[in-house]
């Protein structure tokens, strides 16, 4: 199983690089929190990024040799998260095992990681919401590219409908906060 985090796309909501920002109280960017969680259950992390926030990303990780930073991979660049996953496809195109999770969960815990880790296909959900960018399934790289090239850009329609994940569901609590505006952050802290 490999972790994959997602940290491209565009940020356009939280006005800043959700990636590279660093929370207040947080001893660490967004991106390394989620590796450093991955770490914790995965012998091998690719962090999935744009092309703007890619060679931060590359710097910060480069001394970690079980770290990869991908960016987003033609015909397929910034089109949502199915984007990052293509990438992380691109470098292994046989079928892999992931274990997904999405910068903006920052406060996300080891626990429901865990969790999904031991569930294969599976993405993460609370009473409130389905959590899509909190899953773990096996793709290959012409399995998705194939999904892609019929338009439709939806990681939930990939993740549910062509493999068949499941949720796993846990309470409402701020493990499952999503960040996307800044202003979200400050007012938690
Ligand atoms: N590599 C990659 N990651 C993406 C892409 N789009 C979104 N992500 C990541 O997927 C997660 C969910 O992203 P969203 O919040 O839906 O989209 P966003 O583009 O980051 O933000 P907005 O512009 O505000 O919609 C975040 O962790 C993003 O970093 C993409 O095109 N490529």
């Amino acid at each position: 199983m490999i972790g994959l985090v997602l940290a491209g796309g565009k940020s356009t909501r939280f006005g800043r690089d959700k990636a590279l920002y660093h929370c207040p109280h947080e001893r660490v960017n967004n991106a390394e929190l989620a590796v450093n969680k991955l770490r914790l259950l995965s012998d091998e992390v690719i962090v999935s990024a744009n092309a703007k926030n890619g060679d931060a990303l590359t710097t910060q990780f480069q001394a970690v040799p079980t770290i990869t930073v991908v960016t987003d991979q033609a015909p397929f660049v910034q089109h949502g998260p199915l984007s990052g996953i293509y990438a992380a496809c691109c470098r292994h195109p046989q079928t892999t095992d992931y274990l997904v999770l999405a910068v903006d969960y920052p406060r996300i815990t080891p626990n429901v990681l865990a969790a999904v880790a031991d569930h294969p296909n599976c993405f993460a959900a609370t009473p409130a919401a389905s959590h899509y960018t909190i899953a773990h399934f096996s793709v290959s790289r012409n399995t998705l590219r194939d999904f892609l090239l019929l338009g439709d850009f939806r990681l939930g329609q990939f993740i549910e409908g062509s493999r068949q994940c499941l949720p796993l569901t846990f309470p409402n609590s701020e493990s499952f906060t999503n960040y996307n505006y800044l202003e979200e952050i400050n007012h938690a802290d």
